[in-house]
C-alpha cells in the first residue's frame, strides 16, 4: 500500500490526479446510450453528497492526495440547485484548481454567467446532432434549441476553451460527422468523437453497432485531412488531430476521438471517480466500489478518508475493470452502473 505521500497511486504505478466527481443522478435528457427511456429509480436526496460533503472531499483529495484539476458530471450536474454555491465553495477553498463540468447544456443559457461567475473555468458539451428530429430521436427530448442557446452563452461567457462530445450511432447520426465538426470548427470548438461504450442503462450495446474512430476518421475524410496534432497528449482521453481542408495548410482547428474501447489510452490513466452517492470508482468500468459518504458521516477524521481512498484506488484495475485490457473480450462484463450514474 501506497503512503500518505505518494498520493493515489495504483498497483501498476499509474497516479491519479484527475478527480471526477458526480453531482446527482438526475438528468433531464434520456440519450439512449446512456439512460432507458422510462429513467432510473434516482436515489433519495439523503443517499447524495451534500455540497459540504464535497467540499470536504475535494479538500482531503487536493491537500492530502495530489489531485489537481477537478471536473463536475453527473447525470447532470445543471439539475442540481446548489451547483453555483457548490462552484462557489470549491473556488473560495482552491483559487488555482481547474474546475470544469461536463454538461447536456439543457437550461445553460440562463446560468454560464453565473456559473463563470462563481469560478468554472471551462465546459464540455454533450451535443449529438445539429438536426431537431435526429437530436430528439438520440435524446428522446426535443431541446436542440436549449443546447444551442446554451453553447452560445458559455462562449459568451468565457467558459472557454469549450468541448463539444458527440457519440455516433450507426445510421442515426453518423452521416453528420463532418458536418458536426465543421460547425464546431466555425466556432472555435473543440469536437471529441467518443466510441460508444458498453455502458448504457438498456445493455444494447454491440460491438458491430459502435462506430469506431478508424470509421470515424474516415467520415470526416469525405471533407477533412486529419494530421496528428504534434502536442503531447499527456494522460488525455482525447488522440488530437489538426484538421486541414484538402489542398490548404491553414489550420482550422483540432478534433478529438476518444477511442476508449478499439484504441484503449488506460496505461496512462489518471483518473479518480466519486459517484453522486460518494462512492470511489477506481475505473469507469470498476464493479468493485469503496463507499466513502458513511465515514464522511461518521466521526472518521480526514486521514482516515484520505487512507480508504488511497486503497480504493490501488486495487484499480489495469484497465476497462479487469486486468486486462479489452472491452470486447469474451469476460467483459457490463456493470450494473450506467454511465449517467458514474459520471462519465
Ligand atoms: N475509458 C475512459 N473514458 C473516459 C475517461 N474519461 C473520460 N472518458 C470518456 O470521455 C468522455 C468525455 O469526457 P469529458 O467529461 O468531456 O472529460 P475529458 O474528455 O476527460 O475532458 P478534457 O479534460 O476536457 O479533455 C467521457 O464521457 C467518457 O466517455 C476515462 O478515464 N476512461
Ligand atoms: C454521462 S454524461 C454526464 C454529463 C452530461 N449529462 C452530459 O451528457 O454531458 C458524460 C458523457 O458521457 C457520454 N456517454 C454517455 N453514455 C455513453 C456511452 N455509452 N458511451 C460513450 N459515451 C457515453 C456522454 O456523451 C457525455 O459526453
Ligand atoms: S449522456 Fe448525459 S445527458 Fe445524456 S442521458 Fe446520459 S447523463 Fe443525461
Ligand atoms: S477504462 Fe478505466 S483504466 Fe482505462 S482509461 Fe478509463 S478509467 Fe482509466
Amino acid at each position: 500500500m501506497p503512503s500518505a505521500a505518494s498520493g493515489l497511486l495504483d498497483r501498476f504505478g499509474r497516479r491519479a490526479t484527475d478527480l471526477r466527481i458526480s453531482l446527482t443522478d438526475k438528468c433531464n435528457l434520456r440519450c439512449s446510450y446512456c439512460m432507458p427511456a422510462e429513467g432510473l429509480s434516482w436515489l433519495q436526496r439523503s443517499q447524495v453528497l451534500t455540497a459540504a460533503e464535497i467540499f470536504r472531499l475535494v479538500r482531503i483529495a487536493v491537500d492530502s492526495l495530489a489531485v489537481r484539476e477537478l471536473r463536475l458530471t453527473g447525470g447532470e450536474p445543471l439539475v442540481r440547485a446548489d451547483l453555483v454555491e457548490i462552484i462557489a465553495g470549491l473556488r473560495a477553498a482552491h483559487p488555482e484548481l481547474p474546475i470544469s463540468m461536463t454538461s447536456n447544456a439543457v437550461g445553460l443559457a440562463k446560468k454560464a454567467a453565473a456559473l463563470k461567475q462563481a469560478g468554472l473555468s471551462r465546459i464540455n458539451i454533450s451535443l449529438d446532432s445539429l438536426h431537431p428530429e435526429t437530436f430528439a430521436q438520440l435524446t428522446r427530448r426535443p431541446f436542440l434549441d436549449q443546447v444551442l442557446a446554451g453553447i452560445d452563452a458559455a462562449l459568451a461567457a468565457g467558459l472557454t476553451p469549450l468541448k463539444v462530445n458527440a457519440v455516433l450511432m450507426r445510421g442515426i447520426n453518423d452521416a453528420e460527422a463532418a458536418e458536426l465538426l465543421a460547425w464546431c470548427l466555425e466556432r472555435s470548438i473543440e469536437l471529441r468523437f467518443i466510441e460508444q461504450m458498453p455502458l448504457d442503462a438498456d445493455h444494447g450495446w454491440t460491438r458491430e453497432g459502435m462506430i469506431t474512430a478508424a470509421e470515424t476518421r474516415e467520415l470526416l475524410s469525405s471533407r477533412f485531412v486529419l494530421a496528428p496534432d504534434p502536442r503531447l497528449r499527456d494522460g488525455a482521453p482525447a488522440e488530437r488531430f489538426e484538421v486541414r481542408l484538402p489542398d490548404s495548410a491553414e489550420l482550422l482547428g483540432t478534433v478529438g476521438i476518444i477511442a476508449s474501447v478499439t484504441e484503449p489510452f488506460c496505461a496512462d490513466c489518471r483518473r479518480t471517480r466519486i459517484t453522486a452517492e460518494g462512492k470511489v470508482m477506481s475505473c469507469l468500468f470498476s464493479r468493485e466500489e469503496v463507499d466513502l459518504l458513511a465515514l464522511l458521516r461518521s466521526d472518521a477524521d480526514d486521514d482516515a478518508i484520505a487512507a480508504r481512498w488511497q486503497q480504493a484506488m490501488w486495487a484499480k484495475p489495469k484497465a476497462h475493470g479487469m486486468d486486462h485490457v479489452g472491452l470486447d473480450s469474451a469476460d467483459y462484463v457490463q456493470s450494473e452502473r450506467s454511465m449517467s450514474a458514474i459520471g462519465g
